[in-house]
C-alpha cells in the first residue's frame, strides 16, 4: 500500500505535505517524496527511507510552492531498493506532469508495450506507476487542443485513462501551470478522500488524501470520499471541479484496508475503520462461542498493534479478561510491509516482547487481525510458550488469506501464504497453536457493512479469489508465480517486488 496527498493552498505547502506524510507513514515505509509547483516550475525531493529520514531542512527549503503532491511507498512493482521508483514520477510533456499512485495495475506490461509501439514513449523503471503517468500524459495530449488546459479536457483525459488502464489506482497529479488532479479507479479499490479548510481570509482550500486521518491531523475537515471513477481537479486559484469519468463505476473498496492497512482513526468510504474492527471482534466472539475449547481460555491478548480493537471487543463479548502480554517497541515499524522475509522474521522479535508474568500457567487466546505469511503468528505462539503459557490458542479477525493480491498489497505468490493449500488444522500445526479459529468471509464483510450499510461489495480477492476488475485469470496468477520463483535465489532478502507486474519482455522491433 502507499499513501498519497495533494493540496492547493494560498500558503506554502511543503510543511503541510511533510506533516501529512507522517500521518500516512503506516501505508508505506520504503520511500517518500514531495513535489511542489512554484508557478510553472516543479520542485521535487524523493528517496528511499522513512519520511523523517528522507527530508532534511535543506530538502524542505528546496520545495517552495503553493500546490503539490506527496507519496509514501510500499512497493508492489519494481523493487524497494530502487530509489528511481520512489514517487512522485515526472514527465515533461504535455505541459509537465507529476504523479503519485497508490495501487497496482494488472495490465501494466501490456500498457508498457503499447507505450513503446504506439505512443513512442520510454518507460525507464519497472514501476507500474511510471506507466500510469505516461498513459495520463498521452491521454492529456490527445484531449487538449492548443496550449490552454481546462477542466473539461483534463476530465476527458481521465476518461481515456480509465478505458486503457486495469487494476487499482488512486492517484494525485500536479499539472504545471494548471493545478492538482486526483482520481480513483472505477472500482474504488484503494481509498481517496477530499478535505477542506478555511484560510485566514475565509477562502476554502482543498486537499486530497488516502486517509481521512491525514486531513484531520492537518486541520482539514473530511468533505467526502472521492467516488470510484471520479476525478477532482483543483486549479491554482483553489477552485474545485469534479466529474464522474468512468462508464460504469462500482464501489468495491479493498476490505483489507479495514482489516489491517488503514489507521483505525480513519473513515474510509463512510465506514470508521475502528468500528469495523470492533465488529470483527464481535463476530469472531460469536463463532468462538461454538468452540468447545472456548471454556478453557483464561485471558485474551492482542498482538499489537492492529488487532487491538478486535481483541478488546472479542474479550468483552466473551466475558474473559483482556490483558496486554506483548509490548511493542514503538520505534520499530510495521513488519508485514517490510521487504524481505528474513528481515520481517527478525523484526517480529525485536518489535514485540512477551511479559512472562502474563503467561505463566495460563491458557491464552492470542488475537491477530490477520495471518498472511504466518511470520508473526509462528513467532508469537513460540514466544508465548517460552514465557510459560499452558495452552496457546489463536484467533484471526480476518479469514485465511489464500489468494494473491494484485491490487496494491504485497501478497504475491500462493506458496508464500501460510493458508494456501492447507486446511485450518494444518495451519494450526504450522503456527504451533493448540487451537485456531478464523473469521468467516461473510462475517468480515458484514463487520464493515454494519458500520456503513451502503457498502455492498468489496474487493476481498485475497480471501475469496474473486478479482473485481475481471481481468485476473489463472494464467496471470501463474505467470506472477513463475516470475517470482525465477528470481535469483535469496532475492527475497533484497526486494523482488516484480510479482505484481508481469515482466513480459518487450520485443523492440
Ligand atoms: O502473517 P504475517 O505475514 O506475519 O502478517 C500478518 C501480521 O502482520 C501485520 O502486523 P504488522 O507488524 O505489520 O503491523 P501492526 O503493528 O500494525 O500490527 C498484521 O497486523 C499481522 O500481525
Ligand atoms: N502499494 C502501492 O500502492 C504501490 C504503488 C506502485 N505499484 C509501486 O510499486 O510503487
Ligand atoms: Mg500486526
Amino acid at each position: 500500500m502507499c499513501g498519497i496527498l495533494g493540496a492547493v493552498s494560498r500558503s506554502p505547502v511543503n510543511q503541510l505535505l511533510y506533516d501529512g506524510l507522517l500521518l500516512l507513514q503506516h501505508r508505506g515505509q520504503d520511500a517518500a517524496g514531495i513535489a511542489t509547483a512554484m508557478g510553472k516550475t516543479f520542485n521535487m525531493h524523493k528517496a528511499n527511507g522513512l519520511v523523517r529520514d528522507v527530508f532534511r531542512t535543506r530538502n524542505m527549503r528546496s520545495l517552495p510552492g503553493f500546490s503539490g503532491i506527496a507519496h509514501v511507498r510500499y512497493p508492489t512493482a519494481g523493487s524497494a531498493s530502487n530509489s528511481e521508483e520512489a514517487q512522485p514520477f515526472y514527465v515533461n510533456a504535455p505541459f509537465g506532469i507529476m504523479l503519485a499512485h497508490n495501487g497496482n495495475l494488472t495490465n501494466s506490461e501490456q500498457l508498457k508495450d503499447e507505450m513503446f509501439r504506439r505512443d513512442r514513449r520510454h518507460i525507464n523503471t519497472e514501476s507500474d506507476s511510471e506507466v500510469l503517468l505516461n498513459v495520463l500524459a498521452n491521454e492529456l495530449q490527445a484531449a487538449v487542443s492548443g496550449v490552454t488546459l481546462d477542466p473539461v479536457s483534463i476530465f476527458e483525459a481521465v476518461r481515456g485513462l480509465h478505458r486503457r488502464v486495469r487494476g487499482a489506482y488512486a492517484c494525485v497529479a500536479e499539472i504545471a501551470g494548471a493545478g492538482v488532479l486526483a482520481f480513483r479507479d472505477p472500482w474504488g479499490i484503494r481509498p481517496l478522500c477530499l478535505g477542506a479548510t478555511e484560510n485566514e481570509k475565509g477562502d476554502t482550500e482543498h486537499m486530497v488524501a488516502s486517509e481521512s486521518v491525514a486531513l484531520e491531523g492537518l486541520g482539514y475537515r473530511l468533505v467526502r470520499d472521492v467516488a470510484p471513477g471520479e476525478a477532482i481537479f483543483i486549479d491554482l486559484e483553489g477552485t474545485l471541479f469534479t466529474e464522474q469519468c468512468a462508464e460504469s463505476p462500482v464501489l468495491s473498496p479493498c476490505v483489507f484496508e479495514y482489516v489491517y492497512f488503514a489507521r483505525p482513526d480513519s473513515m474510509i468510504d463512510g465506514a470508521s475503520v475502528y468500528d469495523a474492527r470492533l465488529r470483527m471482534g464481535e463476530y469472531l466472539a460469536e463463532s468462538l462461542k461454538r468452540e468447545a475449547w472456548r471454556g478453557d481460555i483464561d485471558v485474551v491478548m492482542p498482538i499489537p498493534d492492529t488487532s487491538r480493537p478486535a481483541a478488546m471487543q472479542l474479550a468483552m463479548k466473551l466475558g474473559i479478561q483482556y490483558r496486554e502480554g506483548f509490548i511493542k517497541n514503538r520505534y520499530v515499524g510495521r513488519t508485514f510491509i517490510m521487504p524481505g522475509q528474513a528481515v520481517r522474521k527478525k523484526t517480529v522479535r525485536q518489535k514485540l516482547n512477551a511479559m512472562s508474568v502474563e503467561f505463566k500457567g495460563k491458557n491464552v487466546l492470542l488475537v491477530d487481525d490477520s495471518i498472511v505469511r504466518g511470520t508473526t503468528s509462528r513467532e508469537i505462539v513460540q514466544m508465548a510458550r517460552d514465557s510459560g503459557a499452558n495452552k496457546v490458542y489463536f484467533a484471526s479477525a480476518a479469514p485465511p488469506v489464500r489468494f494473491p493480491n494484485v491490487y496494491g498489497i504485497d501478497m504475491p505468490t500462493r506458496g508464500e501464504l501460510i493458508a494456501h493449500g492447507r486446511s485450518d488444522d494444518e495451519i494450526r500445526i504450522a503456527i504451533g497453536a493448540d487451537a485456531l479459529i478464523y473469521q468467516s468471509i461473510e462475517d468480515m464483510k458484514q463487520s464493515v457493512r454494519d458500520v456503513n450499510p451502503a457498502l455492498r461489495d468489496f474487493d476481498a480477492s485475497c480471501f475469496d479469489g474473486r478479482y473485481v476488475t475481471g481481468d485476473v485469470t489463472a494464467a496471470y496468477l501463474d505467470e506472477i508465480e513463475r516470475q517470482r520463483l525465477a528470481e535469483p535465489a535469496g532475492g527475497d532478502e533484497d526486494t523482488p517486488r516484480s510479482q505484481m507486474n508481469l515482466q513480459f519482455s518487450v520485443a523492440r522491433d
